[in-house]
């Protein structure tokens, strides 16, 4: 470890975080009931350049008419190289109430544009004497984005969580694919005449949690585009969950349950992690700083491996006691 430790994420449920287009308020309601545990209403690309500006009066109106429960609620924004950014920032600080608990800034390309969303958030909320500050959310989904992930998640003590965005991410590297996550067909290797898929998400996803680990934020996988493909999400959401990522977008309620269980420890994996617990505990009270678990090694790292998944299930007990 290094001298500088290795600071928490906020300890919040974050397995799915759960989107519908600002402009179509008759999903708010199902939204809200949903059992997604972030809400991301959307400003930006599901929305129409025309309906912008209706999007942005329904979702401030929602925010305070509709029971949002204790979900998390999330706001993304329109992008800092489009006209209604600043607009959107100022109104929903402005006129949205206090149950905002977040703005989700997408195609972050470094940490400058943070600096600059901070300073307008910054500066409503002063004026306005506004309670409870505002966190941010970020979607990793350009070049520059990912050539700036490190920095990008150092960039704002408001920064909670970091997406990353498949589809915006491909076109951005010139990916030959519409595909929106998941297998890509023509991402394979060959041998012996057999295909081997691999995962072209993959590198992008470990950089994100690399640099969101360093810097205390939650690392989140974005949206798998085939709604119908519950295999293929399973898939792309099991992936995501062994790399470190603690949720995955849904775009469509039928994601919601797979993504729900998937970031959610299992029971077996739960009694095992506390079992490992116990063990090094007895290890440790006759001097030993290593043990035998199942037949296989458990030493000190073992302890924090197991306190990932405890820690995991304690929070889901704690929301599910709420
Ligand atoms: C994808 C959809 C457009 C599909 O809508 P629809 O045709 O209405 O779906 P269904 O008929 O299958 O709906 C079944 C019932 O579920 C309700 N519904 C639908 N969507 C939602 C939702 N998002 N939340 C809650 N409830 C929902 C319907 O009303 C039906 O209800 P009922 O009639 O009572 O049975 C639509 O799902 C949709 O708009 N999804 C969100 C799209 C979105 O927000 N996209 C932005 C995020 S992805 C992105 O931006 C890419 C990213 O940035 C990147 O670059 O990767
Ligand atoms: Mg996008």
């Amino acid at each position: 470890m290094s001298f500088r430790l290795q600071p928490p994420a906020p300890a919040r449920l974050n397995r799915c975080q759960l989107f519908g287009p600002g402009s179509r308020t008759q999903l708010f309601e199902k939204m809200a009931g949903s059992a997604a545990d972030v809400i991301n209403l959307d400003l930006e690309d599901s929305v129409a350049p025309d309906d912008k500006e209706q999007a942005r009066r329904n979702v401030i109106q929602a925010i305070g008419d509709v029971d949002w429960g204790n979900k998390t609620l999330s706001v993304r924004i329109n992008g800092l190289d489009t006209p209604y950014w600043y607009r959107d920032v100022v109104d929903l600080l402005e006129q949205a109430s206090d149950r905002l608990d977040s703005i989700m800034i997408p195609k972050v390309g470094n940490a400058s544009d943070l600096y600059a969303v901070d300073a307008l958030v910054t500066a409503v909320e002063r004026a306005r004497g506004r309670a409870k500050p505002i966190a941010f959310e970020v979607i990793i989904e350009s070049a520059a984005g990912i050539s700036h992930v490190e920095e990008i998640a150092a960039a704002s003590p408001r920064l909670q969580a970091m997406s990353l965005g498949a589809a915006d991410f491909a076109a951005s590297m010139g990916m030959a694919t519409t595909g929106i996550g998941g297998t890509q067909e023509n991402y394979y290797m060959a041998r012996e005449g057999q295909k081997y898929w691999s995962d072209p998400w993959h590198w992008a996803q470990a950089a994100i949690v690399a640099a969101c680990r360093t810097h205390g934020v939650l690392p989140v996988d974005g949206p798998f585009g085939d709604f119908s493909d519950a295999e293929g999400f399973r898939a792309q959401a099991l992936r995501s969950a062994t790399l470190g990522m603690v949720g995955k977008w849904a775009i469509h309620p039928s994601q919601v349950a797979l993504a729900n269980e998937i970031f959610s420890p299992g029971e077996k994996a739960v009694t095992e992690a506390r079992e490992i617990l116990a063990a090094m505990e007895e290890a440790q009270r006759s001097g030993a700083g290593a043990a035998v678990y199942k037949g296989r090694l458990v030493d000190i790292a073992s302890i924090r491996q197991a306190q990932v998944i405890v820690r995991q299930a304690e929070l889901i007990a704690a929301e599910a006691a709420h």
